[in-house]
Formats: C-alpha cells, sequence, structure tokens
C-alpha cells in the first residue's frame, strides 16, 4: 500500500518535470520565431530600401525572405546572411566611387567657372567658399544633388549679371540732350560743300531714335570733319574754337558717362578718360591763351590728333568688351545647352536602366520587382471585376544536382531554357517572372478551377519534354509547381504564400508534380 503511494508521487513528480521541460522548450521556441520574425521583418525591409539599386542584391535578399520562412532557426540562414552582407558592402563601394567620379566632374565645372572673368567679386567668394567644401568627400547622393543645383544657380546668376551688364549701354536723358546740343552745333558750323551731305545724314540720325554708339560716332566724324577744315586753314575762327571747346566737354562728358559703368575695363577706362581729359583742358587752355592763330591752329591739330587716337583706343576697347560678353555668354549658353543634353542622356539611361531593372538579366523574364508591379495590377483587377486569379510557384528539382554535376554555366543554360520554355507555354494575358534563383512565378488570371490543374500539369510536362544533353548524357529536368487561387478579403501575397505552401508539399510528395491548393 504504502510501495503503491510512493509510486504514485514519483509519478507525479515525473510529470511536473516532463510539464517544465516542455515549457521551457516551448519557451525557447517561441523566442526562437520571435528572432526569426524579426529577421525576416528586418530583411524585408532592406529588400525595399535597396530595391532597383543592384540586381543581384535584388534576388539574393527575395530568396533570402524567401528561405527564411522555411527555416526553423536563426542559424540556418547565416551562410545567406553572410552572401548578402557581401553584396551589401560591393554595392557600398561602388556608389562610393560613382560619388567620387561626379564630385570631380563637380570641380571641373566650378573652376570652368572661376575662370570667366568678369564675375562680381560677391560670386567670386561664394565659388570659392563652394570650392573648398567640394573638396571633402560625399557619402551620399543626397549630399551630390544640393551641388549641382548651388552650380546651376551659379550660372543662373552669371547670366543674369552680364545680361545686366549688357543694359548699362541704355540711353539716358543725358544723352538725348547732349545729341540735341552736338545737332544745335552743327546747324550754326559752316561746312564745306562735300561734307554737307554727311553733315545732314549725322544730324538725322541723332534726331531718330539712336544708340549711345552713334552718338559716339557722330561726335567723332564731327570732329575728324573740323579738324580737315583746320587743317586747310578754312574756318580758323575763334567762335569756331569756342564752339569746338564745347564739343570737346561733351565728348568728354558722354565718354565718361558709358565708362563709368563698365566694370570689366574700369581701369583702362579710367586711364582713357584721363587722356581725354586732358587733350580736352589743354585745348580749352589752348584757345584761351594763344593769341597767334597760326600756333593755336597747330597746337589744336596737335591735341585733336592725340584725342582722335584716345577715341580710337576707347573704340577699340568697346569692340573689344563687347565681343568678350559675347564670347562669355556664349560659353555659358554652351554650358547650358550641354548641361541641357547631359540630362537629356541622364534621363534615357536612367528611362533604359528602370528597363533593365525589372528584367532579370539572365534570362530575360520579367524579375521580382517586374513581378511585385504586375502582382499589384492583377489584384486591382480582381478587386474590380472578381474573375478568377491563380498564382503558381514553379521550382526546378534538383537544380542543385545540374550545377554539382555539370558545372554553373550549364546550369544557367538550363535555367535560360525552362525560363522560355514557361514563357511560350502561356498565353498573353498571362505573366510569369523569375522569382529568384530556379524559382519562378506564374500570374494566371481568367482560369476557371477545372481548367487550372491540367494547365498546370501542361506547363510541366512541357519542361520535362525538353531534350537537354550534358555531356553526351541525355538529362530529364522536371519542376514542381504550387498554385492558389486568390479568395475574397485576401491579399495577393497571401495567396502566393499558400501556392508557395502547396509547392513545399509538391516537392516533400514526389517531386515532377503540381499541388493546387483548394
Ligand atoms: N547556375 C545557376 N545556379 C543557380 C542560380 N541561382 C541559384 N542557383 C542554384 O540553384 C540551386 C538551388 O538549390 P536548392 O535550393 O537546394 O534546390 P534544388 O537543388 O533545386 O532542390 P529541390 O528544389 O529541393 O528540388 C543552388 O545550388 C544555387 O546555387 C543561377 O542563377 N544560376
Amino acid at each position: 500500500m504504502k510501495d503503491a503511494a510512493t509510486s504514485t508521487s514519483q509519478v507525479n513528480m515525473l510529470q511536473q518535470k516532463l510539464y517544465s521541460a516542455r515549457q521551457a522548450i516551448d519557451e525557447m521556441n517561441e523566442a526562437q520565431n520571435e528572432k526569426l520574425q524579426l529577421l525576416m521583418q528586418f530583411i524585408g525591409q532592406l529588400s525595399l530600401a535597396c530595391k532597383g539599386q543592384n540586381l543581384e542584391l535584388d534576388n539574393k535578399l527575395a530568396k533570402l525572405r524567401h528561405k527564411l520562412a522555411n527555416f526553423s532557426q536563426v542559424e540556418d540562414s547565416l551562410a545567406d546572411l553572410n552572401e548578402a552582407d557581401t553584396i551589401l558592402k560591393q554595392q557600398y563601394g561602388r556608389i562610393m566611387l560613382q560619388l567620387e567620379d561626379s564630385r570631380q566632374a563637380l570641380n571641373n565645372m566650378v573652376g570652368q567657372i572661376q575662370r570667366i572673368q568678369s564675375l562680381p567679386s560677391k560670386l567670386k567668394l561664394e565659388i570659392n567658399y563652394f570650392k573648398k567644401e567640394l573638396s571633402k568627400p560625399l557619402h551620399t547622393y543626397w549630399d551630390y544633388i544640393p551641388k549641382v543645383e548651388r552650380v546651376v544657380n551659379f550660372y543662373d546668376e552669371i547670366l543674369k549679371e552680364q545680361f545686366n551688364l549688357g543694359e548699362q549701354f541704355e540711353i539716358l536723358p543725358r544723352h538725348r540732350q547732349s545729341a540735341h546740343e552736338l545737332a544745335q552745333l552743327l546747324s550754326e558750323i559752316e561746312f564745306r560743300k562735300e561734307q554737307r551731305e554727311q553733315i545732314a545724314e549725322i544730324k538725322k540720325s541723332l534726331t531718330e531714335e539712336f544708340e549711345l554708339n552713334t552718338l559716339l560716332d557722330a561726335y567723332q566724324v564731327v570732329l575728324g570733319l573740323l579738324l580737315d577744315n583746320i587743317a586747310r586753314e578754312k574756318t580758323a575762327s575763334q567762335e569756331f574754337l569756342y564752339v569746338l571747346n564745347n564739343a570737346l566737354s561733351n565728348v568728354q562728358e558722354v565718354v565718361t558717362e558709358s565708362y563709368s559703368h563698365s566694370i570689366k575695363s574700369f581701369q583702362v577706362a579710367k586711364q582713357l578718360n584721363r587722356d581725354i581729359n586732358g587733350q580736352v583742358d589743354n585745348v580749352g587752355e589752348a584757345v584761351i591763351e594763344v593769341d597767334n592763330i597760326d600756333e593755336l591752329k597747330s597746337q589744336i591739330t596737335t591735341h585733336l590728333a592725340s584725342l582722335r587716337k584716345a577715341l580710337g583706343r576707347k573704340e577699340l576697347l568697346e569692340n573689344r568688351e563687347q565681343a568678350q560678353l559675347k564670347q562669355s555668354v556664349e560659353a555659358l549658353r554652351q554650358e547650358l545647352k550641354e548641361l541641357g543634353k547631359e540630362t537629356e542622356s541622364y534621363k534615357e539611361r536612367l528611362f533604359e536602366q528602370q528597363k533593365l531593372n525589372l528584367l532579370d538579366s539572365l534570362t530575360q523574364l520579367p524579375n521580382r520587382s517586374a513581378l511585385e508591379e504586375r502582382m499589384d495590377i492583377e489584384y486591382r483587377n480582381f478587386q474590380r471585376t472578381n474573375q478568377p486569379l491563380w498564382v503558381a510557384v514553379a521550382d526546378i528539382d534538383h537544380f542543385k544536382t545540374i550545377n554539382d554535376n555539370f558545372g554553373h554555366s550549364t546550369g544557367d543554360k538550363t535555367l535560360q531554357v525552362i525560363a522560355m520554355a514557361l514563357k511560350n507555354s502561356l498565353r498573353e494575358s498571362e505573366f510569369v517572372a523569375r522569382y529568384g534563383g530556379e524559382e519562378f512565378v506564374l500570374l494566371l488570371p481568367n482560369i476557371a478551377e477545372s481548367d487550372i490543374l491540367p494547365l498546370l500539369n501542361r506547363v510541366r510536362e512541357k519542361v520535362k519534354s525538353i531534350p537537354f544533353k550534358f555531356k553526351n548524357q541525355r538529362i530529364t529536368v522536371t519542376v514542381s509547381i504550387g498554385a492558389a487561387q486568390i479568395i475574397e478579403n485576401e491579399l495577393i501575397n497571401e495567396t502566393f504564400d499558400r501556392a508557395d505552401a502547396a509547392l513545399y508539399k509538391a516537392k516533400n510528395e514526389s517531386r515532377d508534380r503540381v499541388i493546387v491548393d483548394f
């Protein structure tokens, strides 16, 4: 009796221990699952953040996510995680190289801007400061884009500045007054017969709308004609010399006016103004001090000759300035045009890249990103029309042995041939993508429940009938397929998971078969 009581208590104790051990195992499993879930979430977010940057990385992460769902512990995924880590590091290195190239290109552009001579000093300072900043390495594209914007702004400011410079040669009320006075003077002076037609033309040009150049030219021509007259001793009167003195003051005023605005040739213009002022003063003094008319004539002739020379130099300078202005505006336009062209080709490359980003480079089938886009479209269609929509996942059986026995490149060719066979066995409205590795996903809209199994079996048979011959050996390659139809209130990813689970069953049962999750 006592023995029986002892045994019962021992059994109770053992039961207690067993219960505690089970609880501990459950807790451990739960903790393990939480870790896996966390890792899956993390890989999911990482795939989204990196999507489209590197095809190999996209595929690796997709595969990893898929595999994690089937792993029972985190440790199983370590090898794949290491591979993804290596690709991520390589991608980082590539981005850094690209950024360094872009930084150098910006640096060159800034160097070109700095060579433009007429930069206002404020802009020069800003550009110097910017160039210093640009000497530091860039870490992300977000560092790069504002810098490009800044360079474009510099070009913009320079263009504005150049146009403003052009506007400084505007006709002011003062110039109109001078033109009026000169026209008046011309009426008072008696010119030689053969000069009169030219004088009439000048007078006419001074009463119409004119440019500053017209006024300066008029002064120059009139001075030339007068000088000629003095040389011929025809109109050498005291009165005439006073008039001439007035005319020269006007020239002085206009020349000073037009040059005080020019930033580029400020120094040269100052010197020129000094020359011209000096000449005018000399003529004034000559008129007042010299009594002997012959000596006066000869002095005026000399002074006017040097004045003419100064005016000639002024004209040369002006032409050179305008040519330089035109040249730098032209250079800037060219730069902007190049920038425009560059942007256009960048857009094209981006477009091509986007297209490439949606294609798997090995099989030329749509890749995982394209699949996600198409899944969204088909899902929306389904919500709108409620027409049947099937998701099927096909996986090549024992593909690893093909790689192991015949080499990786044979494996690649096999993938290409099977990809083509899958594509060719579908209709236009149906879709197949390479999901990653040796796995393909099919989206099949508008297929009745009774038709899906025969359809997928035809696909399976089609692959099986491909006459592969490796190293003179006839090989049959098969696929296993799992499929599911989207049901009401289900997300398409959930349908995908059911199809994937059906594939898992097909693999476990015998491979080379189709299982539909009805
Ligand atoms: N040649 C080649 N092999 C690849 C590519 N992507 C993945 N693989 C290989 O595909 C093989 C997949 O192996 P597993 O996932 O073990 O599957 P399996 O050998 O097909 O076996 P089951 O699916 O279980 O029938 C691995 O050996 C990968 O290296 C690829 O682009 N080219």
